[in-house]
């Protein structure tokens, strides 16, 4: 499972005492998630979830936690983070920063349906509308930056016919005009497994440690490739378009947004068969980490390439 940094309960009840919400009952491994440790905790309170950082650094972490909190108090349906008796959203737990959250409702869909699709395209322009407005900034952790870095890692790892495909999705992104897209604080990691259904109801958005400020177009290309993705990669255009018309309803999108769709969908391939390729092929040690296929996103990429400007785009 993926609890990289293990937390017993008498360090957890005594960290406890530092926060308002009484005092542990029950503290369980979450078994899902590549990134950080994750356990469930309830209280004599109430249900949260503690997560331990395994790559940010304290430095980093404020900018997610309150833009977590901004975001829940713009009404959306974002965990929470719970301040201690300091007025501090982060700790440390186990030589590690640390931070709870509320437990929201709900479980994933793997398998959403158009209607979902639509209320998912709803949802990420109230983030993205609220996202705009957050006061704090800093570059998506997963920018050209990062791309660039991570190609050069993985790329001795790769076919030739990888390598190619990797420098020349490289050399068409650099050609890409970002800066020129509306912009702002976005989630960058919408898969349908960050985001839990109540009901119909979407319960809450989790895992917001990947966001940043870059083009809302980026956010809703990582969303839309994952969410209505068919069994070989391609775009099912049902989906799609009611993902895109549920976004576009409460943000309209512009022309020029229109016209960067298809680069957008590559971008967000490239940097979800990075991370992957990363994972795969340089991992951190751990207790029992998932890595998830690299080759997906290296076939979605490709799919995207080959339906060019034929995209399925809103209603
Ligand atoms: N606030 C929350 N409320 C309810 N369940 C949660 C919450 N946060 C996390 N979970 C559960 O924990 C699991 C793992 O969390 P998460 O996806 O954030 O893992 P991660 O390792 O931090 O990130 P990644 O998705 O990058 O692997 C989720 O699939 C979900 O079941
Ligand atoms: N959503 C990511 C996992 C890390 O957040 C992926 O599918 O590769």
């Amino acid at each position: 499972m993926s609890v990289f940094t293990p937390v017993t309960p008498d360090a957890l009840d005594e960290w406890l005492s530092n926060y308002a919400i009484g005092h542990l009952i029950e503290l369980r491994g979450i078994s899902e998630g590549v990134q950080n440790s994750n356990f469930f905790v309830t209280t004599s309170l109430g249900r949260y979830v503690l997560t331990l950082f395994e790559t940010l650094s304290h430095a980093e972490l404020p900018f997610y936690l309150h833009l977590m909190a901004h975001l829940a108090r713009h009404g959306l349906p974002v965990p929470a983070p719970i301040a201690d008796l300091d007025n501090e959203y982060l700790g440390t737990l186990s030589g590690k920063p640390a931070a709870l959250v509320r437990r929201l409702s709900g479980a994933s869909d793997m398998s959403p349906n158009a209607a979902r699709c639509t209320k998912v395209g709803t949802m990420m322009a109230g983030l993205h509308l609220a996202g705009q407005r957050f006061g704090r900034r800093q570059e998506n952790p997963r920018g050209p930056e990062w791309r660039a870095r991570t190609a050069q890692a993985v790329r001795p790892y790769l076919s030739a016919d990888e390598q190619a495909l990797l420098d020349a999705e490289l050399a068409f992104q650099a050609s890409i005009d970002v800066a020129a897209l509306p912009s702002g604080a976005i989630h960058a990691d919408l898969f349908r497994d960050n985001l839990l259904w109540d009901g119909d109801e979407v319960g809450g958005v989790i895992d917001f440690y990947f966001a940043g400020n870059d083009a809302l177009l980026f956010d809703l290309a990582v969303t839309v490739n994952d969410w209505c993705a068919d069994a070989t990669g391609g775009l099912d255009p049902v989906r799609t378009r009611a993902l895109l018309t549920g976004y576009h309803t409460e943000r309209p999108l512009t022309d020029a947004e229109h016209a960067a769709w298809p680069a957008m969908l590559r971008a967000a391939a490239l940097r979800f068969w990075l991370s992957r390729a990363e994972d795969f092929h340089l991992p951190r040690d751990g207790e029992m980490v998932l890595v998830k296929d690299p080759n997906e996103y290296r076939d979605i990429l490709r799919q995207r390439i080959v339906a060019g400007d034929t995209l399925p785009w809103h209603d």
